[in-house]
């Protein structure tokens, strides 16, 4: 289980996350929602170790993540998908999964054949570049070039911005799997109410950097939720 605990982040003097503290289980979809600005990505980005917070505790399965960097996170079986995506336009499919590798030993250097039964388009596309794919077919590769190092943790930061229904349909079943699968923690950040309703198991609202509401599936109210990540 990942576990943050009071947790303080900063941008220079901007005080940006106050205290927040979530939990996350295996084989369970745990969403993040909330209203533009709240601090879900730099929650996200602190979980990563792709910014430093301030104060705080980060623990996978009980092990203290003391303050790691993004190497280190992505090691200690933190994946992260970034808004936006960040696929290398000019690098193949191919290559783009191949950078991936980088936080894994030699010796487990390789794409897992369960990536192209999730996302079989990325198999027909290995040779194009990742510039040329539609952006449902970005996040689809963004996704799985964070499934390459077999991650314990994976942190989804609006996986269906830009994308078109149907690719956001089978974005939903893909990550149904994922939690199938039963031994990797899913967070989704997402600001697509009814995508993120029908998906999680577990929800967080944040409001001004803090969780303003929690619960479960079937315990929490929509309405509730609703009242709390809407503007
Ligand atoms: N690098 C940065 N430097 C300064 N301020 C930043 C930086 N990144 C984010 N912020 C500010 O921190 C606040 C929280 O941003 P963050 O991206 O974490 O929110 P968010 O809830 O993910 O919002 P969104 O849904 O718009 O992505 C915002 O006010 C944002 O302007």
């Amino acid at each position: 289980m990942l576990s943050v605990d009071n947790l303080t982040l900063h941008y220079g003097q901007s005080q940006i996350l106050h205290g927040i503290g979530i939990t996350a289980e295996p084989g369970k979809v745990t969403a993040v929602m909330g209203t533009n600005g709240v601090g879900k990505t730099s929650l996200l980005k602190a979980i990563a170790g792709r910014h430093p917070y301030a104060r705080g505790t980060i623990t996978l399965d009980g092990q203290v993540l003391d303050h790691l960097n993004a190497f280190q996170a992505a090691r200690a079986g933190i994946a992260y998908v970034p808004q936006g995506r960040e696929i290398f336009p000019l690098m193949t499919v191919q290559e783009n999964l191949e950078s991936g590798f980088a936080c894994l030993p030699h010796a487990e250097r390789g794409v897992p054949a369960h990536i192209f039964e999730l996302f079989p388009i990325l198999k027909d596309f290995l040779h194009r570049r990742g510039g040329d794919l539609s952006g449902g077919q970005q996040q689809q590769l963004a996704i799985a070039r964070a499934l390459i190092t077999r991650p314990r943790v994976l942190l989804l930061d609006e996986p269906t911005e830009g994308i078109q229904p149907n690719i956001i349909q089978q974005i939903g079943r893909v990550i149904a799997q994922l939690r199938e699968q039963g031994d990797m923690a899913v967070i989704l950040v997402e600001q697509y109410f009814d995508f993120t309703w029908g998906l999680a198991d577990r929800f967080f609202a944040v409001t001004r950097g803090t969780v303003s509401l929690s619960g479960e599936a079937g315990q929490i109210s929509r309405e509730a939720l609703l009242d709390k990540v809407s503007i």
